[in-house]
């Protein structure tokens, strides 16, 4: 029996030699949709040990954690040993690190968790090696730092880019504007608010169908990829992740190198053997988090500016404040006063709905 690794490849041979136009998007349009399904069912925790991060997850600690996925022996654990003091084993040969090795490190008064991973190869996503233990740990973490050896070709980072992509990461990117309203009858209605370039509606029938969808309002508000449509109807499996590149050992390449590195998009030149530039990975990391510190202001005294409460992007709002201190507080909740850059008056009365900003500054009123 052909298992989901032969089926796969099996469509992406096909896709390859089928070009694309009018006559074949329909087809080309249900074959994405069957590859989609069948690396779902490889993402999918089974007696194989797939997916779940199992035996490499570790107890998460901090406001976020950041995830170092690469090849073996790029210089992950030697990153992780500079940046926050923990010894991660680190030598020349490739395989050093088998297990995920957690280190912490306080930045601008957040606590921030690194996890070294081990290293991964080609293939990965498809269950070569551990790779796609490894990839899941990645998956839950706020950032990904993709290591690079500036001595490899440049490939490795698409390669890379690949492993992640084929787990249902995706980098740097946020979800496409599309909302699928399923029905119960009157079949497929697509309405679009710019031109589709990438994707015409014999592709898009074609991925509903497969997925068994028959009737439903698609309202399109950006020029999709059938690629971004499959990504919608599969968002429970989709994780939308920030990505640095960390260029790694810079002290063995010239100047006239590293110039042409400044150039590559969300990427930072290192030597984590010798911390070269890592304050400028920090700066970029903590950019990138987008974290909300916010500040405890007890009444009629000065806020605690020693220890924020530190909230995730997407999850900071009043609420989300309150039950990161205790669960009980929302109980007795009356209002809270807010100063910073989330309101327009400075003391202003919010509710739990208001969203907070990063140094704002709260008090909450009980009942
Ligand atoms: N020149 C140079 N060598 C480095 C640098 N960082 C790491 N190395 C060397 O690269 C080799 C691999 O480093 P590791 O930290 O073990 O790499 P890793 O990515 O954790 O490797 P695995 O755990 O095997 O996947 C070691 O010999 C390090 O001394 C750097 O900034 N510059
Ligand atoms: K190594
Ligand atoms: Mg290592």
């Amino acid at each position: 029996m052909a298992t989901t690794v032969d089926k796969i490849k099996d469509i992406e041979a096909e896709m390859a030699k089928t070009q694309k136009n009018k006559a074949t998007s329909f087809h080309l349009g249900q074959l994405k949709a069957k590859l989609a399904k069948l690396r779902k069912e490889l993402l999918t925790p089974s007696s194989s040990g797939g997916g779940g991060g199992a035996g490499f997850d570790v107890a998460r600690t901090g406001a976020a954690s950041v995830g170092f996925i690469g090849f073996p022996s790029v210089g992950k654990s030697t990153l992780l040993t500079k940046l926050t003091g923990v010894h991660s084993e680190a030598a020349s040969y490739e395989f050093t690190t088998l297990t995920t090795i957690p280190g912490q490190i306080t930045y601008r008064g957040a606590a921030i968790q690194m996890l070294d991973l081990p290293g991964i190869i080609q293939g990965a996503k498809d269950g070569k090696g551990r790779g796609r233990q490894v990839i899941a740990v990645a998956k839950s973490c706020q950032l990904i730092f993709i290591v690079l050896d500036v001595n490899k070709p440049l490939t490795d980072k698409r390669v890379i880019e690949n492993e992640l992509e084929g787990f249902g990461i995706r980098i740097n990117k946020s979800p496409p504007n599309i909302k699928i309203t399923k029905k119960d009858k009157g079949g497929l209605n697509i309405t679009s608010t710019v031109p589709l370039t990438h994707i015409d509606h014999d592709e898009i029938k074609a991925v509903m169908a497969e997925y068994r969808i028959l009737s439903a309002d698609i309202a399109i508000r950006c020029d999709a990829t059938v690629d971004d449509l499959i990504d919608i109807i599969e968002a429970k499996s989709r994780s939308y992740i920030p990505v640095i590149y960390a260029l790694n050992k810079i002290d063995s390449i010239s100047i006239e190198e590293l110039d042409l590195l400044y150039r590559i998009p969300n990427a930072c030149p290192i030597s984590s053997e010798h911390g070269w530039n890592i304050d400028e990975l920090l700066e970029m990391m903590w950019d990138k988090l987008q974290l909300k510190r916010v500040y405890t202001k007890p009444k009629g005294r000065l806020p605690d500016y020693e220890a924020p409460v530190v909230l995730k992007d997407g999850r900071n709002t009043v609420e989300d404040f309150c039950n990161s201190i205790h669960k009980s507080i929302l109980e007795q909740f009356k209002h809270a006063i807010v100063w910073g850059r989330s309101v327009k008056h400075q003391g202003q009365l919010c509710g739990l709905n208001h969203v907070l900003e990063d140094e704002d500054i709260i008090t909450i009123v009980k009942k």
